[in-house]
C-alpha cells in the first residue's frame, strides 16, 4: 500500500488562482520523491498541501490509507524542514530538540533516548548543550532536521533544507541526509529543491512539475536517459540538452534524421514508415557530442570555451542555419576556439522528439 496517494489533487487559491490540476502520484513507505520544476509551478504549494499548512482544493490525500484532507497538521504524523531553521534562540540544543515530545507530555526517559538517538544519527552529541547562536549553519540545520527525527514522524518533508548554506556546507549537509535516509529506510522523504545535483543524487524518484501538473515521475537516470519531452530533457541535466531541427528519412528500429542544415543524426528511437518526412528536434546532451570525421550531426565553429576546470564547454555556432549548441569535453581544451568541428553522438545518446513530445512516449 503506497504511504502517500493523491488523487485528482488540485490548488486554486483565493480569487481563483489555479496553481496546480490532476496531481496523481502514490508514495510508498520508504522512499525519497524529490519535487523539482520551474519557480512558481506549486512544489512549495503541493508540500504544504501534504503537511496541512495550505487547504487541499481538490482531490484527495490519503495517508496510511486515510483521507486526510481535512486532517490538522498536527494530526497527520508528518514533519516539515524548513528552509530557515527556525530554532528556538533561548534553549539548548538538546531543550530544542526535546521541545515537541516535553509539550506532547511524553515521559522524560522516552524524551531523553529519543535525543540521544537522533542526536548519534546527526553527529550533534557534542553540541547538545550550546544554544543554536555557537552553531554553524549546517549544525543548526542538523538540529532543525533532529526535532522532526525525534517525533518519529511517518513522513518527512524538506522545502529547500539546504538553500541558506555555503556551496561547501551544502554538499557536506547533502551527504549526511543521504546518509540519514540510510539509517531511517523505512521513513519517506519529500524534497523540494532547486539544485539539480540534490534532485539527482537524492531522489528515489523526481516529480518533475510544470504548466500546473506533473510533467514526468521517474528515478533519476530514467528523466535524464529517457525523458518524455523537451521540456523535461531541458530541465533536468546542466548545460541543457541541444535541440536541433531535422526530417526523418530513415525509419525501423533505428531512425535516420537529415539535419536542417547539414548533416545526419542516427537515433536509437524506433519509427515507422508512417513517420517518413516528420519534422522533429533532434536531442543531444553537451556531454554526449564525440568529435567525429564521417557522419556528423552537425559542423560548427567553436565561438567560445568555458573551462570549468574538470569540464571544457564549447559555444558552437552551427554551419548551414547558424543555430547555437553547447557541447561539454572533459578536461582543458582553450585550443579548441576558432576551430571548425564535426560532431556526432552515438545513436543510443540521440533524442528525437515531435512537437514537443518524445517520439518514445507517444
Ligand atoms: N497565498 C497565495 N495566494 C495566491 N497565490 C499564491 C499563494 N501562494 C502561492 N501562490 C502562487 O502559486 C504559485 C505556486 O507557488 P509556489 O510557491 O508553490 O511555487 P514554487 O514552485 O514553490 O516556487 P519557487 O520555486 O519559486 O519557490 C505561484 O504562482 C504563486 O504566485
Amino acid at each position: 500500500m503506497a504511504n502517500l496517494k493523491l488523487t485528482n489533487v488540485e490548488k486554486t487559491y483565493a480569487g481563483a488562482v489555479n496553481v496546480l490540476n490532476n496531481i496523481n502520484l502514490d508514495i510508498e513507505k520508504g522512499e525519497l520523491i524529490v519535487f523539482v520544476g520551474p519557480s512558481g509551478c506549486g512544489k512549495s504549494t503541493l508540500l504544504r498541501m501534504i503537511a496541512g499548512l495550505e487547504k487541499i482544493t481538490g482531490g484527495t490525500l490519503e495517508i496510511d490509507g486515510q483521507v486526510v484532507n481535512d486532517m490538522p497538521p498536527a494530526m497527520r504524523g508528518i514533519a516539515m524542514v524548513f528552509q530557515s531553521y527556525a530554532l528556538y534562540p533561548h534553549m539548548t540544543v538538546r531543550e530544542n530538540m526535546s521541545f515537541a515530545l516535553k509539550i506532547a507530555k511524553k515521559p522524560q526517559s522516552e524524551i531523553d533516548a529519543a535525543v540521544e538517538r537522533a542526536a548519534k544519527m546527526l553527529q550533534l552529541d557534542p553540541y547538545l548543550d550550546r544554544l543554536p547562536k555557537a552553531l554553524s549553519g549546517g549544525q543548526r540545520q542538523r538540529v532543525a532536521i533532529g526535532r522532526s527525527i525525534v517525533r518519529d514522524p511517518k513522513v518527512y518533508l524538506f522545502d529547500e533544507p539546504l538553500s541558506n548554506l555555503d556551496a561547501a556546507l551544502r554538499v557536506a549537509t547533502r551527504i549526511e541526509i543521504a546518509q540519514l535516509k540510510e539509517q531511517m529506510p523505512e521513513s519517506t522523504m519529500i524534497y523540494v529543491t532547486h539544485d539539480q545535483v540534490e534532485a539527482m543524487t537524492l531522489a528515489s524518484r523526481i516529480v518533475v512539475l510544470a504548466n500546473k501538473g506533473i510533467a514526468q515521475v521517474g528515478a533519476p537516470l530514467e528523466l535524464y536517459e529517457r525523458p518524455n519531452s523537451e521540456f523535461v530533457a531541458q530541465f533536468i541535466g546542466s548545460p541543457s540538452m541541444n535541440l536541433l531541427p531535422g526530417e526523418i528519412v530513415g525509419t525501423g528500429q533505428q531512425t535516420t534524421v537529415k539535419m536542417d542544415g547539414g548533416g545526419v543524426a542516427v537515433s536509437d528511437y524506433p519509427t515507422t514508415d508512417a513517420d517518413m518526412g516528420l519534422k522533429v528536434n533532434v536531442g543531444v546532451r553537451p556531454e554526449d557530442f564525440v568529435g567525429t570525421s564521417g557522419d556528423h550531426i552537425f559542423e560548427g565553429r567553436v565561438e567560445i570555451t568555458e573551462a570549468l576546470g574538470e569540464v571544457t564547454l564549447l559555444y558552437f555556432e552551427k554551419q548551414g542555419d547558424g543555430h547555437a549548441v553547447i557541447g561539454k569535453l572533459p578536461g582543458i581544451h582553450a585550443e579548441l576556439r576558432g576551430k571548425t568541428v564535426k560532431l556526432g553522438a552515438s545513436p543510443d545518446k540521440v533524442h528525437i522528439f515531435h512537437n514537443g513530445t518524445s517520439l518514445l512516449y507517444r
